[in-house]
């Protein structure tokens, strides 16, 4: 048993789609450093799981615990603080079309508090670095390709430092090729301490980047090997 406190703590969970049921019973740790993957077919909760943890679904049944975030008592007035603490990644980009790069990335630093330009700029810098972006900063979002697009809303998603990210099918609109890339920039992160839940749907890099992984099914979710 591991005496460090997990990142993400799920006991007994249930999760609903208005009134509907969509996950029932789920525990799940997740630590400091750990990979995992959450794969399942379509419709089978996957999405609505992340959402949980992001505070856009309520967790109204069971014990949820996020980068100290309890997810049973938490305030709409919280969730902001909550995803500072968190990176998500989404499979549709959702970079700022009206804005460059560097802009996009600015505009969060500014919305979560960050005031100094010099250090701005120095974290922008640093992020997009990590991404192999560096150099792209002042292209718009729509003079970019797929795979750069989705670089750099990994490198938003580290601006504030998150404890751990959520990626929610980040290859899925990335051709095979894209999608290897970008997998091996989270790779990358992951091996440099970051703690990251994907979900997805492509078996491909599971087999070539193997690691731990969740499953949602019949409204279970549980370890696959
Ligand atoms: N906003 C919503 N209101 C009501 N039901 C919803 C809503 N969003 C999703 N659902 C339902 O919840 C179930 C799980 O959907 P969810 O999107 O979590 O699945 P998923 O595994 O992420 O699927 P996909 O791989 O297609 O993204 C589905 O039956 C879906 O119809």
């Amino acid at each position: 048993m591991s005496e460090q406190k997990p990142v993400l703590h799920l006991k007994n969970a249930f999760i609903f789609q208005q009134e509907n049921l969509i996950l029932s019973d789920i525990s799940l740790d997740i630590y400091r450093g750990d990979f995992m993957y959450l794969i399942g077919k379509t419709g089978s909760g996957k999405s609505s799981l992340m959402k949980t943890l992001y505070g856009d679904l309520p967790l109204t049944q069971g014990e949820g615990d996020i980068v100290d975030f309890d997810l049973i008592k938490l305030k709409e007035k919280e969730i902001p603080f909550l995803r500072r603490k968190l990176g998500v990644v989404f499979q549709d980009f959702r970079l700022l079309n009206d804005r460059n790069v560097h802009d996009n990335l600015l505009f969060v630093l500014k919305a979560t508090g960050w005031k100094d330009s010099s250090k701005c700029n120095s974290k922008i810098d640093e992020v997009l670095e990590k991404v192999g972006m560096k150099t792209k900063g002042f292209k718009m979002p729509f003079q970019l390709s797929g795979g750069e697009q989705q670089r750099v809303a990994i490198a938003r998603a580290l601006l504030n430092d998150p404890e751990l990210i959520l990626a929610d099918e980040p290859t899925g609109n990335l051709d095979p090729k894209t999608s290897l890339e970008v997998m091996s920039v989270l790779e990358e992160i992951n091996k440099e301490g970051k703690t990251i839940l994907m979900a997805t749907h492509d078996y491909a890099l599971i087999l070539k980047y193997p690691h731990k992984t969740i499953k949602c099914d019949g409204e279970k979710v549980f370890e696959v090997v």
